[in-house]
């Protein structure tokens, strides 16, 4: 059975754990690491096998997993992304943004390959990445436009430097239009569905991004569009955000659990 380190023990982390706890994944749980100890025992009191809570993110390689789950931040993968690999474990990665700085995004594909590791990126909160992929050589044009409530987007770096009061907002305002390589670096907690876009088609400075604040809704809405010599696509993604965390889509989730199930199971593979 494998054996899983989890680095994150928040809204994503803690489903994957229970799914993990419940036997929905087959695998272990082994060891976790949160920034914030709390946070990682809260998650530990509510598993009936219990992983160790280590003391900084680089233990959780050094002990005899398969595979690192990220679910805590950009920041993290930066951190701890080589170590991993380097002590020959697999990774999985939810802070995809942090693939979008080109020399971290060169020095883990590397270090897959000289220590022949795999590092797994759900398709997180989007769908379609399949049709992206293969279609890759004749996309001209990829855009994802995201409509997220103001509050989900609060927090953000971009606001550091922004005039726009989210709690001013009463009906559907774009705040940001740019590439995805300039989205990921101003709001790393909510738009990493652009960087999976970016990874799978033409890049993080031809993929457009725009973000909208609607007070209306309920919902973190992904529609993307894509074009070129084959033809075009077009989807929409309605996520009801999770409970705990709203900027996190329950697909998002729902899509580290799925990755990870078929990691640890010897089974028939569907999709490209
Ligand atoms: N690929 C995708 O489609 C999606 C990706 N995501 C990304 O996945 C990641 C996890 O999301 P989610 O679970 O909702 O986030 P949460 O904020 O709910 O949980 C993240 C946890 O990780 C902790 N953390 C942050 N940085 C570190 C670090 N360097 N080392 C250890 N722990 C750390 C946080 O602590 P603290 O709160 O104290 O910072 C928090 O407890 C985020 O980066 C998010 O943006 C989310 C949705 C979709
Ligand atoms: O969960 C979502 O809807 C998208 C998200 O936060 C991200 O891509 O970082």
């Amino acid at each position: 059975m494998k054996k899983i380190g989890l680095l994150g023990c928040g809204a994503i982390g803690t489903q994957i754990a229970l799914a993990i706890d419940s036997g929905k994944i087959p695998g272990m749980l082994t060891h976790v690491y949160d920034v914030s100890k709390e946070t990682a025992i809260e998650l530990v009191s509510k598993l009936n096998s219990k992983p160790e809570i280590v003391e900084n993110s680089h233990l959780l390689s050094s002990h005899s997993v398969n595979i690192i789950v990220e679910a805590a931040s950009q920041d993290a993968v930066k951190d701890v992304g080589l170590s991993v690999l380097q002590n020959k474990r697999d990774l999985m990665i939810m802070s995809v943004g942090a693939l979008l700085d080109e020399s971290i995004y060169a020095i883990l594909s590397d270090a897959c390959n000289h220590f022949k590791k795999t590092i797994y990126l759900p398709s997180g909160a989007i769908a379609g990445l399949d049709g992206i992929k293969s279609v890759k050589d004749e996309l001209e044009s990829v855009s994802i436009t995201t409509t997220k409530h103001p509050h989900s987007l609060k927090g953000a770096k971009f606001f550091e430097t922004s005039q726009i009061d989210l709690d001013a907002i009463c009906s559907p305002t774009t705040i940001f239009e740019g590439t995805a390589k300039q989205a990921v670096s101003l709001f790393p907690a909510n738009i990493n569905v652009a960087a999976l876009l970016s990874l799978s088609g033409i890049g993080s400075e031809k993929t457009i991004v725009k973000i909208i604040a609607d007070p209306d809704t309920d919902k973190n809405t992904h529609h993307i569009e894509a074009e070129g010599k084959f033809g075009k696509m077009n989807f929409t993604i309605e996520n009801f955000p999770d409970s705990n965390n709203p900027k996190t889509s329950r697909l998002a989730i729902l899509s580290a659990i799925e990755t990870l199930r078929k990691y640890c199971s010897d089974d028939i593979q569907i999709g490209t």
